[in-house]
């Protein structure tokens, strides 16, 4: 059943390409449509979206980019990913309302070093993997052709090109500068530099289209005008609307902060939790803007949707297929079956840390090796503990009207004794009581109460 997304496919048509942008609302602004048309149908292109390596993990933020690069791919077009080794030294003030902190150089080379490692995940490299296609993406790091330039020449060349009146017309300067934490010199320059990488991508590579979130119009545009003065040559750029959520959140947000594509970060399954919690109001967007799912597809999950509100039936196989392209399929595997866990399933060779992660949210509570020596632990006592029973009557009676679960095994017999081997060599009993009431026996070194 899980459809793992695989690049290979047929190439869609230029028409196909910018119907498909079309129809899943990804073209929020384009600085020339009909001449970009023209273009794209003149041959293959190559297109180049920028990332700053501001932590060695990217997050759900940058999925729509990364897919966009993907899109073009497949459509038969090279994309260029560009990490900004030089523009995450300096700091994007674009959509920022602070100014950040400078990075380390070495944190940096460790940011470019995961970042890039994830890209792989959406993109097919020149000469990797048995990519043969003439369209192999290229990985391109900034400071490589920043660390020689020196400040006089840049000055000269590029900083020469720019009107101050036009920078400070900028939204991303506009709004900083009318808010108290004010733009520092550095972050104001920020444009000239993803100016002058747009520049030198056509240059070196042909690249005549750049994209982005709409929140880099204003760079986009600055390396557009720079290239008319600089090369004479008309290059092109696209933005994609942001991912928020209906009542205009950000997406890719949690309590506990950011959700990451390294697993080490944000498991599979915790990942795979959030696509499948995304509010129904918002689901059919993410599938339009984040997946491959077809039309026909999405206009079913949309029906679905409506008219029978909770299923999460468009969840679910968006979470399936997200979890599959960032995770393949050892990771939805995993995904899966925690999900399983939790709605009752076998715990089967579960491990300590996963069975405490897929339970993260229930309450616990901790007992001590002596509880469980000798006669063990009674049932009914345990239950009342862990608090999913109140007395003792209300848990001999849930035992006898087979409502309790350990480890997700019903328990028939009221004398039932909690013992060591009921652990299955973990450090963790699941307890249920009814569909959905969890609570966690948790065995903890000394002493307990
Ligand atoms: N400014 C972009 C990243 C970027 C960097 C360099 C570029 O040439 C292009 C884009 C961002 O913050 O998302």
């Amino acid at each position: 059943m899980t459809q793992s997304p695989e690049l290979n496919d047929a190439s869609p048509s230029t028409d196909d390409l910018l119907n498909e942008l079309r129809w899943r609302g990804l073209l929020h602004q384009i600085t020339d449509e009909e001449g970009l048309g023209k273009l794209l149908s003149s041959g293959p292109q190559t297109i180049y979206i920028g990332f700053d390596p501001t932590a060695t993990s990217l997050h759900v933020g940058s999925m729509m980019q990364l897919m966009m690069l993907r899109r073009f791919q497949r459509a038969g077009h090279r994309p260029i990913a560009l990490v900004g080794g030089a523009t995450g030294m300096i700091g994007d003030p674009s959509g920022k309302s602070e100014e950040r902190n400078l990075l380390s150089a070495e944190q940096l080379q460790l940011n470019v070093d995961g970042v890039a490692a994830q890209m792989r995940r959406f993109l097919q490299f020149e000469g990797e993997d048995g990519f043969e296609g003439k369209n192999g993406a290229l990985l391109l790091n900034n400071f490589d052709w920043m660390q020689g330039y020196s400040y006089l020449e840049f000055l000269r060349d590029v900083g020469k090109n720019f009107p101050v009146g036009t920078m400070m017309g900028k939204e991303s300067v506009r709004s900083r500068l009318n808010s108290e934490a004010g733009l520092s010199y550095t972050e104001f320059s920020y444009m000239l530099l993803q100016a002058y990488d747009f520049v030198h991508l056509s240059r070196e590579h042909g690249c005549r289209i750049q994209a982005g979130g709409s929140d880099q119009w204003g760079n986009i545009t600055a390396g557009i005008d720079l290239g008319r003065r600089m090369t004479g040559q008309q290059l092109f750029g696209l933005t994609a609307p942001l991912l928020t959520t209906s009542d205009g959140k950000k997406m890719g947000k949690t309590e506990n902060g950011a959700v990451w594509l390294d697993p080490e970060r944000t498991s599979p399954y915790a990942f795979y939790q959030y696509w499948v919690n995304v509010a129904d109001d918002d689901v059919m967007r993410c599938i339009a803007y984040l997946t491959e799912i077809e039309k026909d597809e999405y206009d079913e999950l949309a029906e679905r949707t409506e008219q029978s509100a909770g299923e999460r039936a468009a969840q679910k196989r968006l979470a399936q297929w997200m979890t599959t392209l960032v995770h393949g399929e050892e990771g939805i595997e995993s995904a899966q079956r925690a999900t399983q866990i939790l709605f009752g399933g076998e715990l089967g060779n579960t491990t300590d840390d996963q069975l405490r992660e897929i339970f993260a949210d229930v309450p616990s509570c901790d007992i001590s090796q002596d509880q469980i020596d000798g006669d063990g632990l009674w049932i009914v006592e345990a239950l009342q503990l862990a608090g999913l029973c109140s007395s003792g009557g209300e848990a001999r009676r849930s035992v006898k009207e087979n409502s309790i679960y350990l480890n997700n095994c019903r328990v028939t017999d009221e004398q039932k004794r909690v013992v060591g081997s009921d652990f299955d060599g973990r450090s963790v009993i699941v307890l249920r009581r009814g569909k959905r009431k969890y609570a966690l026996l948790k065995l903890v070194a000394g002493a307990a109460n």
